[in-house]
């Protein structure tokens, strides 16, 4: 019989809002129960200390490299996942020897598929250490090793979770609207396709702070008093990334940021709204069918811009969108819960990432293993 675990995943995002912090127990396989979930936001202060992370990586040729103040970035933000443990017990009555690993992201500083690179700070000995729990981290660079996009990871745990849509006959596309975009398309007979699919909040979370002090449009209800601009839009949705059927894994600065002056506060975040929705809609043309339903996790299901907008743009083609609630899942959980499953499956020595999610060679598992001291 295959081994039930408890496992708490950890991921702090590219949106660098905070640390998402979820508990399932599965085998690592079909048997998922999801447990609570608790999101821990970060301050100003560590949040820009976070920006600077990106600046300190960009230079970066060795992802093992961390230059002095990076260093202590990766500490500083190893020690906010261990609070975050803490506070995620103590809320929920559990003791760390409840659970059997931790999966843990850490921050994503620098992604470029292209050159085989990707850099995510967050020391797994330093936690494990820590917490008093296993961990497994770094679960990205055995796919690049192996010629994947080390990203998505997400589409492992969608798929599990697909099943009984599967049942239903349904075609069904997994939406992150997070910082980037991503999709996973699970077919009726179980195929899976999945990739980056565009600009998310990054975007308009920039414009809107930039303007404003805010860090987000809170239910896109700046963007809903605005109007599309036209020739912005085009811009964005112009970019190289959109044409041709080869698909890429994207970095948090992928997509040049709006400049101060090009719109006024509302049509920026309509038009940084409309491109959210458009570039899903772009992308979902190279699935290899057309989703009958597609299920919106992330941030961005918040956002009733965005999602009026794609709900259109989807129905015209035929799909029905619902928000992951709608579908019996958590929207904020969903890249937490997935990181413990996949720590699960690290664990198994099982399969994280497929040709059809990351374009990798052959299905490879990943991950590092820490035990904490006895
Ligand atoms: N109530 C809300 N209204 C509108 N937008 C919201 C709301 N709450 C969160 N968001 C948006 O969602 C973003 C966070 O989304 P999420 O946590 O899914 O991203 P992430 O996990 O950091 O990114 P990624 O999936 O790219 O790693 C915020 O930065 C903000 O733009
Ligand atoms: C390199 C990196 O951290 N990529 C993130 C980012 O945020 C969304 C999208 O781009 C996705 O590819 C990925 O995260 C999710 C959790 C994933 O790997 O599935």
């Amino acid at each position: 019989m295959d081994i039930v675990r408890t496992a708490i995943g950890l991921m702090s995002g590219t949106s660098m809002d905070g640390i998402d912090v979820a508990l399932l127990r599965t085998d690592g396989r079909g048997f998922i129960e999801r447990g609570p979930f608790l999101g821990i936001a970060y301050d100003g202060g560590f949040r820009e200390r976070l920006k600077r992370a990106l600046d300190l990586a960009r230079p970066l040729t060795d992802r093992a490299a961390r230059p002095d103040e990076l260093r202590q970035i990766e500490i500083e933000l190893t020690q906010r996942h261990a609070d975050a443990v803490t506070a995620f017990l103590e809320k929920f009555g559990l003791r760390s020897g409840d659970v059997d690993v931790l999966g843990f992201h850490g921050q994503t500083v620098l992604h470029r598929p292209d050159d085989g690179l990707t850099i995510q700070i967050g020391d797994g000995a330093l936690l494990a250490e820590r917490s008093g729990i296993p961990v497994v981290y770094d679960m990205r660079a055995n796919d690049m090793a192996h010629g994947g996009q080390g990203a998505p990871l997400v589409p492992a745990y969608h798929a599990a979770l697909a099943g009984r849509f599967q049942k239903d006959g349904q075609r069904v596309c997994f939406v992150n609207i997070g910082g980037i975009s991503n999709l996973t398309y699970i077919g009726a007979e179980g195929r899976i396709a999945a990739f980056d699919s565009g600009p998310g909040n990054t975007l308009i979370d920039q414009w809107v702070e930039m303007q404003t002090g805010k860090t987000y449009d809170p239910g896109g209800e700046i963007a809903g008093r605005g109007q599309v601009v036209a020739e912005i839009a085009a811009r964005y949705l112009g970019s190289p990334f959109f044409q041709g059927n080869i698909r890429r894994s994207l970095d948090r600065g992928d997509f040049k940021p709006l400049a101060d002056g090009e719109a006024s506060l509302e049509d920026g975040a309509r038009t940084l709204a409309h491109v959210a929705a458009a570039s899903i809609v772009k992308s979902a043309s190279y699935l290899p069918e057309r989703p009958s339903v597609f299920i919106v996790c992330g941030g961005g299901r918040l956002n009733g811009t965005i999602m009026a907008e794609f709900a259109d743009m989807a129905g015209k083609n035929g799909s029905r969108v619902m928000s992951a609630e709608e579908a019996g899942f958590d929207g904020d959980a969903m890249e937490a819960e997935a990181w413990a499953y996949l720590a699960v499956r690290s664990l198994e020595g099982l399969p994280l990432t497929y040709p059809g999610t990351t374009g990798v060679s052959q299905p490879v598992s990943g991950g590092v293993l820490v035990e904490p001291a006895k």
